[in-house]
């Protein structure tokens, strides 16, 4: 199978297009495989699958991390609908601390994000009854999960809808802005 990468400007962040095998049946994708994916060699082994459900346009998780030494680096794709997913650097002493990228993903682009480590990660859906999977290589660890406001004013993410349109879980409403955060220091957390 092929699997076209493109790197988007942040450090290890990237966009993996996996091929579709198209017939008069529908498709056929390896959506992963450890041999197809050579740009993600150096990570360590996913570990757990996630499937998240958001029902209505404007559904925002984020921005999430597990700390360190639960990190997670996570392979993101859609599979019904769409959404704008942001990963923002939070390793302080980063020459690129604080900056964010962001890639709209959909079912129909079949297109995937790899969020490494040290980054911070969100969406927001574009449309209604959006599915998300993604993969991580930790485990979720409640001791080590953190958030940061999706409105933060020294990120300035544009975010495509207002914000009255947008709609938070409790957990999200109440984090604290990225210079208020606990996160991740450069390079020497990371290396494990
Ligand atoms: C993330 C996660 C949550 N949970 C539980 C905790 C809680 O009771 C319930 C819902 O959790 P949350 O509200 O944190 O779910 P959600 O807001 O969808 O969180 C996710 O957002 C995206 C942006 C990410 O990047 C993910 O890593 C994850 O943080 O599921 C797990 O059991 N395992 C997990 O891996």
């Amino acid at each position: 199978m092929s699997v076209t990468v493109r790197e988007l400007g942040l450090d290890g962040v990237l966009e993996i297009c996996p091929e579709q095998y198209k017939d008069s049946r529908g498709f056929f994708c390896e959506t992963w495989s450890q041999r197809s994916h050579p740009a993600l060699d150096n990570l360590k082994p996913f570990v757990q699958d996630n499937h998240s459900l958001s029902r209505e346009k404007g559904v925002l998780r984020g921005l999430h991390y597990q700390l360190p030494p639960h990190a997670q680096d996570k392979l993101v794709r859609v599979v019904r609908g769409a959404i704008l997913d942001v990963a923002v650097d939070i390793r302080r002493g980063s020459s690129t601390f604080g900056r964010w990228v962001a890639l709209e993903l959909s079912g129909e682009k079949w297109n995937q994000i790899l969020v490494p480590k040290g980054f911070a990660h969100g969406f927001v859906t574009l449309v209604p009854d959006t599915e998300v999977i993604y993969k991580v290589t930790d485990y979720y660890t409640a001791e080590c999960d953190r958030a940061i406001r999706f409105d933060d004013p020294d990120l300035a993410i544009t975010w495509p809808l207002p914000v009255e349109q947008i709609s938070l879980s409790d957990k999200d409403r109440a984090a604290p802005i990225l210079r208020d955060a606990e996160t991740f220091t450069f390079q020497c957390e990371l290396a494990a």
